[in-house]
């Protein structure tokens, strides 16, 4: 079984999904007739979220954010994890999908996990300073640079990658050229927030696992209910399905 994703690849769901019964075919067999989003189109929904379904920029941030901790969490389970205590990095980056980073090292806290964040630039918006207090109240430690890959591979469990989202265009600029250059390195995996950091510039990291899909989660109209319901089954079945719709 596989599940489509936007650039019409296809990542083959592991073998186990069909080992947990009809759901899961089902879910599998549907998933080949999802349709898949570009970078315009998930803007569009985003655009329609915010004004014709009055959600906040802050609602959905924290409904992505534990999305993403949900999703990690079923991916890699606290007992499933090499290295103690469990320490994951969660990398943000400078604009909304950086906020999503944020609110999920909160959860993953709150899921036990040990998140530590590399937030290298940070917008001067009163959200992105109170994702910050948040964080810093429940202790989660801020790293002021980027580990070598060698040092992300000995001390950390997995990477998060909240640096962009479908905002990214042209050439990546510093210090985010050094960071997904070390992310192409390590070996322990990777849970790409929205879409890997880079990817239509190809200068993304090659190491997906996780890719949790916010824009056809999050968008609550009748268009898109059938694909929410989809991606859900999906994520909750089989997180470590690679998808991008
Ligand atoms: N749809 C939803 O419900 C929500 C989606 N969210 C997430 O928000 C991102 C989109 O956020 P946005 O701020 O528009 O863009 P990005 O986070 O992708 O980053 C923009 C940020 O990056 C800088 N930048 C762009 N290109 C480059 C480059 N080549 N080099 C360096 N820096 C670059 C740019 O200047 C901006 O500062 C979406 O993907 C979702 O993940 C939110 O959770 C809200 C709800």
């Amino acid at each position: 079984g596989s599940v489509l994703t936007h650039t019409g690849a296809c990542a083959h769901v592991s073998s186990n999904i069909y080992s947990k019964g009809l759901a899961h075919r089902q879910a599998c067999t549907m998933a080949n007739t999802i349709k898949y989003l570009g970078q315009e189109e998930a803007q569009h929904i985003d655009e329609e979220l915010f004004n014709e379904y009055s959600f906040s920029v802050d609602q959905l941030m924290e409904l992505a954010g534990l999305s993403c901790a949900t999703a990690v969490s079923k991916g890699y389970p606290l007992q499933s994890l090499l290295k103690s205590p469990p320490r994951v990095l969660v990398i943000c980056g400078p604009g909304n999908n950086g906020g999503d980073g944020l609110v999920c090292a909160r959860h993953l806290k709150l899921f036990g996990y040990e998140p530590s964040v590399l937030y290298p630039k940070r917008p001067n918006k009163q959200l992105f300073l109170n994702l910050t207090t948040q964080c810093e109240k429940m202790d989660i430690s801020f790293l002021t640079e980027m580990p070598e890959a060698d040092v992300i591979d000995e001390v950390y469990n997995l990477v998060v990658d909240a640096i962009f989202g479908f905002s990214f265009k042209g050439a990546v600029r510093e210090p985010f050229g050094d960071i997904l250059s070390q992310l192409k390195k390590i070996t322990v995996p990777i849970a790409s927030v929205d879409i890997p950091s880079g990817e239509n510039t190809h200068t993304h990291h090659n190491v997906q696992e996780i890719i949790t899909n916010l824009i056809a989660i999050q968008a609550f109209s009748r268009k898109h209910c059938f694909r929410i319901l989809l991606i859900f089954l999906i994520s909750i079945y089989e997180p470590k399905a690679f998808f991008i719709v």
